[in-house]
């Protein structure tokens, strides 16, 4: 975290990714004099990375870790689409939901306007606003809370949704509601708690640091004190998923790999075709949605004390993958394909009818895909001796009634994996496009 004021100068044309392979921190950021140089620091970083990440050098699965990845290194802000969504998804995890208090639509949007500005800043590595810490005298409240500072940017994204809501008679945004962004239907078995549940808007912090993305969060709601209000919020320790090839697989709660067969950054016709909103999409929202995706987040309680008396066939056969190497059952390795007509020594398909990559795959759904970005939690226990654990489910898409929706659908009827697990939030929202310097989040919406 630096007191400069970084105008990070970013390239449009790029996924917005780490800034700096090689790991450029905030430390050394605080060598540079001045916003001038920071800002130059920062685009030719940028550009490093978009040059590496085409080259021969990009990490392979395998070698991928902290240094080639460059954990502490800023992610650009500014591109068509916004970070955080194809942005190899970093270790922590800090989301809010929160709910408009104001009724003053020109409150609102400059809210959104100082909000871009700090989250330009704070991805840079920079405070939220200049002079932050101690810049104002001390007979004024700091502009930044502190706790980032001195910590390197971290890989922090920002990014921000607009939930079905926020397009009630409030803000005349009555008629720019896009179709696709309806409150999710309810769903077989489903626990929700709406204390836990919806949202007028969200805000979703990555970071490779866990201060860095509570810092984040914790000063966007400073900024929005009498505008918005928090409704309800996670905090998620590890990712779940995998968004890059250059990510190792990581594990989710229950021991299995999680993030195999997701749709990633290095894939972008299946982006075009299942993540990012078109702009001739009738349902997507119209020109302030293209380029944006929909955001939807189900909090997902896994009852770990039962699945840890559960025998490991069961477990394995209950996720349709070996838990040691994640193959499919009945192949060997991670990322072969998985062989849904292959039978087992006893005659019954390898991967069981009810096994849960069965019934997500896009094979049985039509093609559907979506691209999975959740984390694990853990937030204590819950009184009777059980650890409230669990996944934090986020994904995004072009469309939640096409794609989750039948997705949910069918996992809510047949899938193994529910005697295990309970959904118990939920939420949907638009996520804008990226923007360009000088522009703000929202910005077509209220146009
Ligand atoms: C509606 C979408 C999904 C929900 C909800 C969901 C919950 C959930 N998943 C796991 C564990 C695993 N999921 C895996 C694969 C997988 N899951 C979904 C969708 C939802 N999961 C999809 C689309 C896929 C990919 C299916 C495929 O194409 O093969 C896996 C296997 C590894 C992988 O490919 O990621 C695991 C493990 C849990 C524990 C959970 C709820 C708590
Ligand atoms: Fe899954």
């Amino acid at each position: 975290m630096t007191e400069s004021s970084p105008l990070p100068s970013d390239t449009p044309d790029v996924e917005a990714g780490p800034a700096a392979g090689g790991g450029l921190s905030r430390r050394r950021l605080l060598g540079v004099s001045g916003s001038a140089a920071l800002a130059g620091v920062v685009a030719g970083a940028a550009g490093t990375y978009a040059a590496g990440r085409a080259s021969a050098s990009e990490p392979s699965p395998a070698s991928a870790g902290s240094t080639t990845l460059g954990l502490d290194a800023p992610i650009a802000f500014h591109g068509p689409h916004q970070a955080g969504i194809v942005t190899p998804a970093q270790d922590r995890l800090h989301f809010v939901a929160l709910d408009v208090v104001t009724k003053d639509r020109a409150e609102l949007v400059e809210l959104l306007k100082t909000w871009t500005r700090a989250a330009e800043r704070m991805t840079a590595g920079a405070e939220a606003a200049p002079g932050g810490l101690v810049g104002g005298g001390p007979n004024r409240v700091p502009e930044d809370t502190g706790e980032a500072y001195g910590l390197p940017a971290s890989g922090l994204t920002i990014t921000i949704g607009f939930g079905p809501s926020l397009f009630d008679e409030r803000f005349g945004l009555a008629d720019r509601r896009p179709a696709a962004l309806e409150e999710l239907p309810e769903f077989a078995g489903d626990q929700l708690d709406p204390r836990r549940s919806g949202g007028d808007l969200c805000i979703q912090a990555c970071a490779n640091d866990p201060q860095v993305a509570v810092h984040a969060v914790r000063n966007l709601v400073r900024l929005g004190f009498g505008v918005v209000s928090v409704r309800w919020s996670q905090l998620g320790f590890g990712r779940t998923s995998s968004t890059s090839t250059a990510q190792a697989t990581p594990r989710n709660m229950f021991g299995f790999k999680d993030g195999t067969n997701n749709l990633k950054a290095e894939d972008p016709a299946g982006l075009t075709e299942h993540v990012w909103v078109a702009p001739a999409d009738e349902t997507g929202g119209g020109a302030w949605m293209a380029g944006g995706s929909y955001l939807v987040a189900r909090r997902i309680r896994m009852h770990i004390e039962v699945w840890d008396r559960t025998n490991l066939q069961e477990q394995e056969d209950v996720i349709g993958r070996d838990k040691k190497e994640g193959a499919p059952l009945g192949a060997a390795r991670e990322f072969d394909e998985p062989d849904f007509a292959r039978k087992g020594p006893d005659g019954s398909p390898a991967i069981p009818l009810n096994a849960h990559v069965r019934l997500a795959h896009a094979s049985q759904l039509g093609g559907i895909r979506i691209l999975r970005r959740g984390y694990n939690f853990t937030d204590g226990t819950d009184g009777v001796g059980h650890l409230d654990a669990g996944l934090f489910f986020i994904a995004f898409m072009r469309n939640p009634g096409t794609q989750f929706v039948p997705m949910q659908r069918a996992l809510a009827k047949a899938d193994g994996l529910n005697e295990y697990i309970e959904h118990n939030g939920s939420a949907v929202f638009a996520c804008p496009p990226g923007t360009q310097p000088g522009e703000w989040w929202g910005q077509a919406l209220f146009a």
